[in-house]
């Protein structure tokens, strides 16, 4: 899928653009819970990833993308805050170069070692990922913090095929991995709120979807996502991929709402 092979990601993201499209709902964001707003009228999220709609990892130079066949509607999630239905297109993560931090969003400032990120468009009301990154309601990222602990069963397939794609631009086939395995338990609990890409294009389409939960995996399987590289095989200096997180964003006049109390 082209979902996300178009976007430049443009790195390292610490030199940000001038101008930003915008610029009163960027991401990510700290989220201070006492400011957050229970909405009884947030319904659970649906979820419904089919694992033959995946396809290939690449490294992208500022990630690894897991990315799946998005021309039909076979990974989609809807409900929560959405009003439409979104194709899963990518997911990815940002981490740090320690356990210390790593996350894009954080609660009341806590940071988590890594976030993972499930990328969706609208596909009600577009027919590409191109079309819906530059609309207002067009994307849904659900974001989950990952903390060191047990093992992540699900998650070593994925690790063990990192090796294959070390360098910026190196791409292999993957298949059959349901990303459901990356969420936690329970999905009824997480904040909402209006905001951005946190990589170029920084658009301002996104619905932002946080789960209040976290998932484990551990030290070692997150020391194989700091092996890889930024640079490509080709470049003479080799540069860690760690520390791929973009640095947060005024809330300015926006409310993060809560699914739970
Ligand atoms: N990190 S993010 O999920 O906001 C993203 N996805 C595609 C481009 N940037
Ligand atoms: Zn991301």
């Amino acid at each position: 899928s082209a979902c996300s092979s178009k976007l430049a990601f443009m790195h390292p993201m610490w030199q940000e653009p001038l101008a930003i499209p915008g610029g009163d709902r960027q991401s990510p964001i700290d989220i201070v819970v006492r400011k957050s707003v229970f909405d009884p009228q947030l319904r659970p999220l649906k979820v419904q990833y089919d694992p033959r709609t995946c396809q290939q990892i690449w490294n992208n130079g500022y990630s690894f993308l897991v990315e799946y066949d998005d021309t039909t509607d076979k990974s989609t999630v809807k409900g929560g805050p959405l009003e439409d239905q979104f194709r899963l297109c990518q997911f990815h993560f940002h981490w740090g170069e320690n356990n210390a931090w790593g996350s894009e969003h954080s609660i009341d400032r806590r940071l988590f070692p890594a976030e993972l990120h499930l990328v969706h468009w609208n596909s009600d009301k577009y027919s590409l990922f191109e079309e819906a990154v530059i609309e207002e309601n067009g994307l849904a990222v659900i974001a989950v913090f990952l903390k060191i602990g047990k093992r992540h069963e699900g998650l070593q397939k994925l690790v063990d095929a990192l090796p294959a794609v070390r360098h910026k631009d190196s791409l292999v086939e993957f298949t059959k991995f349901d990303p459901s395995c990356l969420l936690p338990e329970n999905i009824d609990d997480y904040w909402t709120y209006a905001g951005s890409l946190t990589t170029p294009p920084l658009t301002e389409a996104v619905t932002w979807i946080v789960m209040k939960r976290h998932i484990e995996v551990s030290h070692d399987q997150l020391a194989v996502f700091r092996s890889l590289l930024f640079t490509s095989a080709e470049e003479q200096v080799q540069r860690s991929m760690v520390n791929n997180f973009r640095v947060q964003q005024a809330v300015k006049g926006r409310t993060v709402r809560s699914s739970f109390t």
